[in-house]
């Protein structure tokens, strides 16, 4: 069984919602990622989304932009981020990873010898934002066969859409709260509780909620209609505030505490 679909049957019978962090992987390096996953961990997180950085971040905002830049300042390919699975998984975490990445570096890699190297390293699901259902039949085929989730996003506006992403989804429907780019909101799009709804209809998977969500309220104003919550640029803001600590030999637990706190509160 995919860890991504143990992980939410279990949540499920403990009547709970998934909490799923994004960070860019090698920012600010490989060890302190590391580091930072098995914080999350500990802090409450379900699975998590190790993001690849990448020089053209459309879809995200300035906050998810600037980790890029850092990590690509230390060369971070696509290879290393699926590296750091492993060994985040040799250092004792658990639970599931899932790779998230511009479709760009896949193409470089190679589709093929991507996927195979994805399932090697014990990789459970992907994310691939600029990958739309149009265009995504071999990655999605590819990926079935190797047992990956290839998991799709669905919009406000995807409208009649969403019933064509959701009959292919895997693993779980990552339902984007509003429209634009990644980064902490006050306010999500008008109309997220019908949109969510529709989702609901459409799909027999778990869905999760994600874009602009950074406090406790605002994941409890979720937990109640999602299967999973994703929070990203308020952790990345977190790490990139922690840098000064987590750079610095004698202060990286104080760092690596901070970025747990901040964590563990979303929980509540
Ligand atoms: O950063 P936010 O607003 O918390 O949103 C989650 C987001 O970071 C993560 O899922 C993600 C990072 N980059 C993306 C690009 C498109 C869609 C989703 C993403």
């Amino acid at each position: 069984m995919n860890l991504i679909d143990a992980a939410f049957a279990k949540l499920k019978q403990e009547g709970k919602t998934a909490l799923i962090p994004f960070l860019t992987i090698g920012d600010p390096d490989i060890p302190t990622s590391i580091a930072i996953i098995k914080e999350l961990e500990q802090a409450g997180a379900n699975m998590v989304e190790l993001g690849v950085p990448y020089s053209d971040p459309l879809a995200d905002g300035p906050v998810i932009q600037r980790a890029s830049e850092r990590a690509l300042q230390n060369r971070i390919s696509i290879l290393d981020c699926i590296e750091t699975a492993a060994q985040a998984r040799e250092a004792g975490v658990q639970m599931p990873f899932i790779l998230f990445t511009y479709f760009n570096p896949v193409l470089q890699f190679g589709l093929e010898p991507f996927m195979n190297l994805v399932v090697e390293k014990g990789i459970s699901g992907l994310i691939i934002p600029d990958l739309p259902i149009e265009e995504d039949e071999e990655v999605r085929q590819l990926a079935e066969l190797k047992g990956v989730h290839l998991i799709p996003l669905v919009a406000p506006t995807s409208k009649d859409r969403v019933v064509r992403i959701s009959r292919k989804a895997r693993g779980f429907v990552y339902c984007v709260s509003s429209l634009g780019v990644t980064g902490v909101r006050a306010e999500f799009h008008s109309g997220i509780d019908d949109f969510l709804a529709t989702v609901r209809e459409a799909t027999d998977l778990p869905i999760a909620v994600g874009f602009g969500i950074s406090s406790r309220e605002q994941v409890q104003r979720f937990e109640s209609i999602c299967d999973g919550v994703v929070v990203g640029s308020a952790i990345v803001r977190k790490i990139e505030e922690s840098l000064p600590l987590l750079t610095d030999e004698k202060q990286r637990e104080a760092g690596l505490t901070q970025i747990r706190e901040f964590v563990a509160g979303l929980k509540g």
